[in-house]
């Protein structure tokens, strides 16, 4: 089963631009993940014909996305997961990341953003 738990009831995917996508924790990054992934998104799949590893050329699985919208409309995307994948867009070029978005609360971004989220995406007026 893939995906994370907030994620695993949301069937329905939805592209988004790679540049709207917020990512407040610096990732650790491990690069032969992304060159591999690079290798996918490009459709360049090694093993394109064994279905075996799972991959399809072209996409890679969903980034689990946390969409808030403040009282005044502005909408956050935060990805707080899903690293190796956005750089992988990044360095592929590719902008439309394909993503499963939960919306949240700002006191469920809080758990993640604790006291910065204020800062983040504003205080309550
Ligand atoms: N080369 C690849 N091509 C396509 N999919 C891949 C490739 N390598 C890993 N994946 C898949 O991408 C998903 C995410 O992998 P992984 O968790 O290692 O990276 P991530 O994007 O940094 O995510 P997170 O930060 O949430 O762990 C997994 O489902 C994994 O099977």
């Amino acid at each position: 089963m893939s995906g994370s738990l907030q994620s695993r009831g949301i069937s329905t995917t939805q592209v988004l631009p790679l540049s709207i996508i917020l990512r407040p924790i610096p990732p650790v990054i491990e690069q032969l993940k992304i060159d591999s992934m690079v290798q996918t998104l490009q459709g360049d799949v090694p093993t394109a014909n064994d279905t075996s590893c799972g991959y399809t050329p072209g996409h890679l699985p969903p980034v689990d996305i946390l969409h808030y919208r403040s009282p005044e409309a502005k909408d956050f995307y935060f990805a707080f997961g899903g690293c190796h994948r956005l750089q992988a867009y990044e360095k592929a070029r590719v902008e439309g990341v394909e993503c499963k978005v939960l919306k949240v609360t700002k006191g469920m971004l809080k758990v993640y953003l604790g006291g910065s989220v204020d800062a983040i995406v504003g205080e309550d007026t």
